[in-house]
C-alpha cells in the first residue's frame, strides 16, 4: 500500500486508541510449532441441523467479534495484551457427504491435540453435531473423558429418525463407547423442550441431569463444583460443550432453538469463569450460535466473551 497519511487499507479500524489493544489483536495463526494456552478452531457444519441453522458462519463472526473486546480486565486488574490466542483456522467441511466431513473434524482435531498435547482447544461451531466428532478426538487423545454440557435439551435422540445431527451427539457418543454415560453432566435442561423417552434414557444410562429449577435453586458454581469433583476422579480429562441455547432467549436471539426460562449470560460467564480455573478442563466448545438469526451479534459477542473469560483465568 503506498504510503499516504490518513489512508489505510478497508479493513483497518477507522479509529485506534493507541492505549488499547483490541481482544482480537491477541489472535495469532498457527505456525507449526507446538503451542501452549489457548487455541481456536472452527468446526462450519450446520448441514447437519434438525432446524434451519446458519451456525457454519459462526467461527468466522465469532473472531470479528473478539476485535469488539478490549485485552483489559477491570475485575482481575490484568491485561491479556501480551497472551497469544492460537489461531488453527477452521477445518473445511465436504460440500454433501456429512459423514466425511464428521471424520475431518475427528482426524484433524485429534492431529492437532497430537501436535499440540498442551494447548486447550476451543473448539467454535457449527451446530452441537460438532461435538460427538470433537469429543471423540479428545478420546482418542487424551483417554476416558468427562462432559459437563450446558444445555436446554438432552441431545440423546435417536438415530433413526434422521441420522448423526445436532440432537444426537451425546447419544452417538454414548452407544459408540467414546463416554459413559455416567461420565456426562448436562446442566440447563428445560421444560417443554425434550421428550420423556429421552430423560428417561439419561437415567437409564447414568447421565447427570440438572434441569434450569435445579439451577435456579443451587446456583450453577455449586453444581459445577459437584460435577468436577466427581468426574475427575474417574476420567482422565473434562471437556466443557456449550450449546448457547441453554440461555434464555433474552440472552441468545442468534440459536435456532431459543426458549425461554434458560440461564442468564452472567450465570454462564460465572459457570466458565469456574471450569477455567479447574486444571482437569482440557478443552471447551461453544455451538448452536446461528448469526444469521442473531440480533446485533448478541449472541456471537456474547461466545466472544466466554473465550475470554476463558482465557482470563487460564492465563
Ligand atoms: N443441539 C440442539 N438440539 C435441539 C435443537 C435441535 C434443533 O431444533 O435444531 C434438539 O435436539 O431438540
Ligand atoms: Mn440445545
Ligand atoms: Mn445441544
Amino acid at each position: 500500500m503506498p504510503d499516504i497519511r490518513y489512508l489505510l487499507p478497508a479493513s483497518e479500524p477507522k479509529f485506534k486508541d493507541s492505549g488499547i489493544t483490541k481482544a482480537g489483536e491477541l489472535l495469532k495463526a498457527w505456525n507449526g510449532i507446538p503451542a501452549t494456552g489457548i487455541g481456536l478452531i472452527g468446526a462450519p457444519l450446520s448441514k447437519t441441523s434438525i432446524s434451519h441453522s446458519g451456525a457454519a458462519l459462526a467461527p468466522e463472526v465469532i473472531r470479528k467479534m473478539l476485535h469488539s473486546f478490549t485485552t483489559y480486565s477491570v475485575e482481575m486488574d490484568k491485561d491479556l495484551e501480551s497472551v497469544v490466542i492460537t489461531d488453527f483456522g477452521d477445518i473445511t467441511p465436504h460440500v454433501t457427504d456429512l459423514k466425511e466431513t464428521q471424520n475431518r473434524f475427528v482426524q484433524v482435531i485429534q492431529e492437532v491435540l497430537e501436535r499440540n498435547p498442551d494447548i486447550i482447544p476451543v473448539i467454535l461451531g457449527g451446530d452441537h453435531s460438532i461435538s460427538a466428532s470433537s469429543i471423540k478426538a479428545f478420546r482418542k487423545n487424551k483417554g476416558p473423558v468427562g462432559i459437563i454440557q450446558f444445555d436446554a435439551h438432552h441431545d440423546l435422540r435417536n438415530l433413526v429418525d434422521g441420522g448423526p445431527s445436532n440432537g444426537t451427539p451425546f447419544r452417538q457418543l454414548i452407544e459408540g463407547n467414546d463416554i459413559k454415560g455416567e461420565h456426562l453432566i448436562q446442566i440447563g435442561i428445560r421444560d417443554f423442550s425434550n421428550g420423556i423417552m429421552y430423560t428417561n434414557y439419561a437415567k437409564e444410562n447414568g447421565i447427570t441431569v440438572y434441569s434450569m429449577n435445579e439451577v435456579n435453586r443451587l446456583g450453577v458454581r455449586r453444581l459445577l463444583e459437584e460435577s468436577v469433583r466427581t468426574l475427575k476422579s474417574k476420567v482422565s480429562c473434562i471437556y466443557v460443550s456449550v450449546d448457547m441455547d441453554v440461555l434464555d432467549q433474552a440472552f441468545a436471539p442468534g440459536c435456532p432453538a431459543i426458549g425461554p426460562g434458560g440461564m442468564t449470560s452472567d450465570e454462564l460467564i460465572q459457570g466458565v469463569q469456574y471450569l477455567s480455573t479447574c486444571p482437569d478442563v482440557k478443552g471447551m466448545d461453544i455451538v448452536e450460535v446461528d448469526p444469521t438469526l442473531d440480533f446485533r451479534d448478541m449472541t456471537s459477542r456474547l461466545a466472544a466473551f466466554l473465550i475470554l473469560q476463558f482465557l482470563l483465568y487460564r492465563s
